[in-house]
């Protein structure tokens, strides 16, 4: 039993929720879920907007086949190869043999290395369009948000965007498929900024590509591949993503600090609370063993200052700082305000080689790092308090 969601007389939600799903891509916690999201378009000649994924829901083409009624399926258009949305062609093609399959030419070559060589591929370029009867769909492709053969297709009829995996978010849909079913909440917006700096961040830049192509356009209604449709605020989402994708962030700070006995800890607490001495009241401690770099990830992007501190181990930082540190330089996070701490107790290794990622990151240092040998005192403290008022003076609050 399936409910239609429709966003107009002739475009309908075809998408599914799954809550069984623990890790996104094997690897991003989903405590709330994802959908996955495809759309059909029933004209005069009818079009399925990508598919979901393999086997999420066994009903999903008989849902397809009962939106259609006695119409066939004449194409099938994709905008991202990855296999969350790519997953059902194979059964779609087995249901609508005749079925026209729309993409570009790196979608083909994407689509061929799973299913092999398939007929009926009809190959769009760059602004191509395709009159469906009522809507007239124009192609505009965006490489590498977050694939290199991303596209999305603007429907000219009625402003509709499909965006692909862009505008998208963790989260299944609780309910409400449309923005204004639900109370837009901090924690909607958390999700879908985790889903950004988790999945699309580190193409920022094509991000901001794909944003300046599509501001000639009268965008009404964004449809993504994943979380909310957004009918009535489209220029939320939008706004979200100019200003992520520019690496704009709010006046706080996040530190994460990895201890084993809970002397880098007490530092990461010091210098926290020295923070919000100074004034500034967005403060977010992780432990790097405990909580999940996704969520380490997230608020380093939401955040202006980052503060990460190791203890020594084996001459190295602690393992999963170097993880979190090695992933922020492979995501290249920009345009953040550093401090760098930890405890040690032989030669040192933690702060020795966040200083390394300092160098690589290019982030500015808002003081020398914070380094001691064994337990914190007060004595010990000093360089804490440089660190602590040196990030607290780059913020304003
Ligand atoms: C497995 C292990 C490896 C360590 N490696 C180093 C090291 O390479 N250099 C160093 O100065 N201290 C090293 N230490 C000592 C710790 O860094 C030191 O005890 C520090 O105070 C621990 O901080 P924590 O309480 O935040 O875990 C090591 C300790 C352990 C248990």
């Amino acid at each position: 039993m399936y409910c239609n969601q429709q966003i107009t007389d002739t475009l309908f939600w075809t998408g599914v929720n799954d809550r069984r799903k623990q890790l996104f891509e094997n690897l991003w916690p989903l405590p709330g879920g994802v959908s996955y999201n495809s759309f059909l378009i029933r004209d005069q000649k009818c079009a399925l907007m990508d598919t979901v994924e393999a086997g999420s829901d066994r009903g999903y083409l008989d849902w397809i086949g009962s939106v259609l009624g006695d119409r066939p399926l004449d194409y099938l258009i994709i905008h991202h190869m990855e296999l969350d949305h790519s997953g059902e062609i194979e059964n779609l093609l087995q249901r609508y043999p005749d079925v026209k399959i729309v993409g570009n030419i790196k979608t083909f070559k994407v689509l061929c290395g799973y299913l092999g060589q398939l007929p009926n591929l009809v190959e769009v370029k760059d602004g191509d369009t395709l009159d469906l009867g009522h809507h007239r769909l124009k192609f505009i492709f965006t490489p590498w948000v977050h694939w290199p053969e991303t596209m999305m297709t603007y429907d000219q009829t009625d402003g509709i965007l499909f965006t692909g995996d862009a505008f998208g978010s963790f989260g299944a849909l609780d309910g409400g498929v449309f923005d204004d079913q639900v109370v837009f909440s901090e924690h909607l917006e958390a999700e879908m900024r985790r889903y950004y700096s988790n999945i699309v961040g580190k193409y920022s830049n094509m991000v901001q590509k794909a944003l300046a192509k599509l501001s000639g356009e009268n965008i009404r209604t964004i449809c993504p591949l994943h979380g909310l449709v957004w009918r009535s605020n489209p220029g939320k989402a939008i706004e979200l993503y100019q200003r992520w994708s520019s690496y704009e962030a709010e006046d706080g700070v996040v530190v994460v600090y990895a201890s084993m006995y809970g002397n880098t800890a007490k530092m990461a607490d010091y210098i926290a609370h020295k923070i919000a001495d100074a004034g500034v009241k967005q403060i977010r401690v992780h432990d790097v063993s405990k909580t999940h770099i996704s969520y380490l990830i997230n608020d380093i992007w939401r955040f202006k200052g980052v503060v990460l501190g190791s203890c020594a181990y084996n001459t190295q930082m602690f393992p999963l700082m170097e993880s979190l540190t090695r992933e922020l330089v492979h995501i290249g996070v920009k345009n953040r305000y550093l401090g760098l701490f930890g405890s040690y107790s032989w030669n040192g290794g933690g702060v020795k080689n966040l200083k390394l990622f300092a160098d690589e990151i290019g982030w500015e240092q808002v003081a020398e790092p914070a380094e001691i040998m064994g337990r914190p005192a007060c004595d010990k403290y000093a360089a804490c308090d440089a660190l602590a008022a040196g990030m607290a003076g780059k913020l304003q609050h």
